[in-house]
């Protein structure tokens, strides 16, 4: 992180879990799911991250734990120095309104029997914008940001009525009413068609920029976040394996899971499409019963017998600004 940010942290995540109980019967609990299992970092003002993973890593989990959705088993999240979970009342609200949320099924997430300016009211009537031509304004404006020029038409439309794209301009739109100072988007173009996904990441990217906003992405696809953050955070088995600028990570990964996630990136270049690559073998572990010691060593082709599945590895710094979870890094153990 550059040094003039390190005083502007806007959020942080300390030592976050997020578990969910598994019941047998409805009341038996027979375990707990680790969605989110030890996991701290910082988010500065005006910087834009990514948190990057497998299906199941819990992603989505932390995106919604930093949310306010769920609330942490233990650790907590401070935002803008305030520890979400001593937020009520209005203080919760504000917290509400300074988070905008960017959903994965822009369908789902809008209500059917809403037409554009109803759905787009309804937030600014909740947090108290009485004046109904100061809501229309705002709408304007806000539909106006996300490229939905033709406003008058777009504004008694119902969601169904909208393409994919627009839909998804749409949340967007609602994501920015209520001015907020960080945006979560959680997979936000993997339900769309390819034609327009470029579209909506780019214009996700110029928001955030022209509005100084933390923007978090939440995606599975390294190949794409080169454009879109500053930032990359890699995550495996409900915890963050490496940390770096996107350029470090994506230019000399460190961990050997980031290596095989770049490695199983599709090769655009046809003469090597039969190529074999260094893709580990094997599913990510059970967030139940996750393994002992590094939860990747089951599938890392670079595991120490005797370290790795023994002990947990902490974050060693390979590179200035680079961290990576794993015992390679350990001056021990390099050859
Ligand atoms: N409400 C819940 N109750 C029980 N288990 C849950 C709940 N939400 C998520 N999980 C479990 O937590 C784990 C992490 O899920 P999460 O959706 O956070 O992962 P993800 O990385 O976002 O994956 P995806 O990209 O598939 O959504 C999974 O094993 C999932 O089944």
């Amino acid at each position: 992180m550059e040094a003039e940010q390190q005083n502007d942290i806007l959020l942080k995540a300390n030592n976050l879990h997020t578990w969910f109980d598994l019941r047998q019967w409805g009341f038996l609990r027979i375990g707990s799911v680790r969605a989110v299992d030890g996991v701290d970092f910082e988010l500065a003002r005006g910087e834009a991250v990514a948190f990057v993973g497998e299906s199941g890593c819990g992603k989505s989990t932390l995106a919604r734990t930093l949310l306010g959705l769920h609330r942490p088993t233990s650790g907590d999240v401070t935002f803008d120095g305030q520890e979400l979970s001593t937020l009520k009342g209005e203080a919760r609200q504000q917290y509400l309104a300074s988070v905008g949320y960017v959903q994965q099924d822009p369908f789902g997430a809008l209500p059917p029997f809403m037409d554009v300016r109803r759905l787009l009211s309804e937030p600014l009537i909740i947090h108290g914008v009485k004046d109904r031509d100061t809501r229309e304004k705002r709408i304007r404006q806000v539909l106006e940001e996300v490229r939905l020029t033709q406003v008058d038409e777009i504004l008694p439309k119902f969601p169904h009525m909208l393409s994919g794209g627009q839909q998804q301009r749409v949340v967007i739109a609602r994501a920015l009413l209520l001015e907020p100072s960080m945006l979560i988007a959680d997979e936000p173009v993997s339900m769309l068609d390819a034609s327009v996904r470029v579209e909506i990441l780019n214009l996700l990217r110029n928001i955030q920029k022209q509005r100084s906003l933390t923007l978090a992405f939440i995606t599975h696809d390294l190949s794409t976040v080169r454009h879109y953050a500053d930032r990359i955070f890699v995550m495996y088995a409900g915890r963050i394996v490496e940390q770096a600028p996107v350029e470090k990570l994506l230019d000399s990964p460190q961990h050997p899971y980031t290596q095989s996630l770049l490695a199983a990136i599709a090769d655009v270049d046809a003469d090597n499409a039969l190529e074999e690559r260094d893709v580990p073998s094997g599913e990510p572990p059970s967030l139940l019963k996750p393994p002992q010691g590094c939860r990747f060593h089951p599938r890392c082709p670079k595991a120490i017998a005797g370290t790795c599945d023994v002990k947990d590895p902490p974050f060693f710094e390979p590179q200035t600004g680079h961290f990576s979870a794993c015992w390679l890094h350990d001056e021990a153990h390099r050859g």
